[in-house]
């Protein structure tokens, strides 16, 4: 089995080496390669994704990202922009199903910016649609308007579409993956106003169907962004379309305390996988050594779940991060008054250490907020 690691640029770099520590600890039989990715590659090879970084991800069980992007690059053409990287690893992997799980570990009911009530025992799951929709429609572009308010004026535009096959394959992953938990979808769309949506929606009740033991409901994307703030304990599985989807989750990883604690998997129809935090670069605490390495450790543990036939190892991992989470150590982003403020390296170790038994940390009970 071989893993492909993509880095990338900023903390990418930095919480990617903690994983692979992890990983390593592991001790299990596959082979690992890196290579540039992002704005890493552009600046060696020309491209954000080099033929090479692209041929080694197709030809891997799984590949482990860590995130690409620096507002450096923002005057690049687009094509050349770091953040292509990941969307042409998704696009040419078929990744088409994203799981974007967001647990609320009770250690870090406090470290929410919400009340502890409306999170404690949080764990809902966002499937986002990751290969289609105004991310990837075409045409787009810039023209000077023929018709509109400013006939004349220079405007830019996109396509939001999305296909029947692409709507009902999400959608049995969607059922399917309720059936494995609490039975019941929420598909996010906005079909009071887009003719896209209308036709997801539709879909969506057709294929639900064939899933009479799971309860489908619907909700426009507006009040779900209330709602998740609201009330996030009554969702179990929320489905959704490409973009929807990444607002929703970023929201949604502040319900687990940071943005740093939200791992992600996405599949393709293989099961091959990209395993990836939901956050980005950072590049305002890049180099500083204080990101959370969590959300991409707990990336790897998905992709050992998922990709590579490694259950019980996932399962170390997540309770190692637990146990770690249990000494009271904390990265800035979940820190709160009463547990120790650690960097990145010295999470990853922690995590190491709980990994192999040693976990010499002083256990910190107090967790009030301050
Ligand atoms: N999949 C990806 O590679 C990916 C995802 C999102 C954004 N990006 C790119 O990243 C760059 C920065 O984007 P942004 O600032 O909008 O989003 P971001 O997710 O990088 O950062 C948003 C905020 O969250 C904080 N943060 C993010 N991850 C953290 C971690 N692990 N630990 C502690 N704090 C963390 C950052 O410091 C920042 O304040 C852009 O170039 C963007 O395109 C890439
Ligand atoms: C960097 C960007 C292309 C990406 C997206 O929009 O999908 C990111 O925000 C994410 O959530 O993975
Ligand atoms: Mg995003």
């Amino acid at each position: 089995m071989k893993i492909a690691i993509l880095p990338g640029d900023g903390i990418g770099t930095e919480i990617v080496a903690e994983a692979v520590k992890v990983l390593k600890v592991l001790d299990l039989s596959f082979e690992m390669e890196a290579a540039l990715v992002g704005g890493a590659a552009y600046e060696a090879h020309g491209h954000p994704l080099p033929e090479s970084t692209l041929n080694l991800a197709k030809a891997a069980d799984a590949v482990l990202f860590g995130a690409v992007g620096d507002w450096k690059y923002d005057k690049l053409e687009r094509a050349l922009r770091p953040e292509q990287a990941i969307l042409g690893l998704r696009k040419n992997l078929g990744l088409f199903a994203n799981f974007r799980p967001a647990i609320c570990y009770e250690q870090l009911t406090h470290a929410s910016s919400l009340k502890p009530e409306l999170v404690a025992g949080l764990d809902i799951l966002i499937i986002r649609e990751l290969t289609g929709d105004i991310y990837f429609g075409q045409p787009r572009g810039r023209r000077t308007a023929v018709d509109g308010l400013f006939p004349g004026a220079e405007e830019a535009f996109d396509t939001m579409r999305y296909s029947r096959p692409e709507v009902e394959r999400i959608a049995h992953v969607a059922f399917q993956a309720a059936r494995r938990r609490n039975k019941r979808v929420t598909s996010v769309d906005k079909a009071n106003v887009l003719e896209t949506f209308q036709f997801w929606k539709d879909i969506m009740i057709e294929v639900g169907q064939q899933y009479p033991d799971v309860a489908l409901d619907h909700m426009y994307v507006d009040n779900a962004a209330m709602q998740l703030v609201k009330a996030p304990k009554k969702f179990d599985v929320v489905v959704t379309g490409n973009m929807f989807g990444d607002i929703l989750s970023d929201e949604a990883a502040m319900l687990t305390g940071s943005i740093g604690m939200l791992p992600s998997a996405s599949l393709n129809d293989r099961n091959q996988g990209l395993y990836e935090p939901s956050h980005g670069s950072a590049p305002d605490i890049a180099g500083q050594g204080v990101a959370n390495p969590l959300a991409t450790i707990l990336s790897a543990a998905m992709m050992l779940r998922y990709s590579l036939n490694q259950p019980e190892a996932a399962d170390r991992i997540e309770s190692a991060v637990s146990a770690v989470l249990s000494t009271g150590l904390r990265t800035g982003d979940i820190w709160s008054e009463g547990t120790q403020r650690v960097g990145t390296r010295e999470m990853g170790d922690a995590v190491v250490a709980a990994l192999v038994g040693n976990t010499s940390g002083k256990t910190i009970t107090t967790m009030t907020k301050s």
